[in-house]
């Protein structure tokens, strides 16, 4: 997780201060990364009712990264996050029982990573995002167990899309 920040900030070095915004749909993990990079620890979260924001030094520059709720009626409420933002950090759920379901073609996570890249392209698409600088983090791989091998064929074949 560490590297993929790393390489987001330095796409950012040189400035003094950046807006982040963090989005995705609920429960892909955005609150935890959040406080990871802010206090450096894993805590307990509960789903989030509009937003939580916080300051993330990193060499000489400051973020503030805003992390916003990702429940479906929440989602009309992200453009308003848009505005002078300088990046994007879209996170989904790609532990291996969800990308292994989707494979498989189990409708219900199916609907759910569609549905994560139908919000994407939204944002990406709105005037405000045009020139923001855009990471997509895969959370939750740590959930591997049994489905390790069908995971690295899902990852590989999403790399090569
Ligand atoms: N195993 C695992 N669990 C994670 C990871 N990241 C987050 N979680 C868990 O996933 C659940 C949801 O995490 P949150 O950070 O609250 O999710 P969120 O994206 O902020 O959700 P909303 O606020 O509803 O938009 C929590 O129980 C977290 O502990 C991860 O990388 N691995
Ligand atoms: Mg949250």
């Amino acid at each position: 997780m560490g590297q993929a920040f790393r390489k987001l900030f330095d796409a950012f070095f040189g400035n003094s201060e950046m807006r982040v915004v963090m989005l995705g749909l609920d429960a892909a993990g955005k609150t935890t990364i959040l406080y990871k990079l802010h206090i450096g620890e894993v805590l307990s979260t509960v789903p989030t009712i509009g937003f939580n924001v916080e300051k993330v030094q990193y060499k000489n520059v400051m973020f503030t990264v805003w992390d916003v709720g990702g429940q479906e009626k929440l989602r009309p409420l992200w453009r308003h996050y848009f505005n002078n933002t300088d990046g994007l950090l879209f996170v989904f759920k790609a532990d291996s029982l969800s990308l292994c379901r989707s494979m498989l073609s189990i409708p219900w996570t199916e609907r759910e990573l569609e549905k994560a890249k139908q919000e994407f392209q939204a944002i990406i698409k709105d005037p405000f995002m045009l020139h923001s600088v855009i990471l997509v983090f895969a959370n939750k791989q740590d959930m591997i167990s049994a489905y390790r091998f069908c995971a690295s064929v899902v990852r590989a074949s999403l790399l090569y899309e």
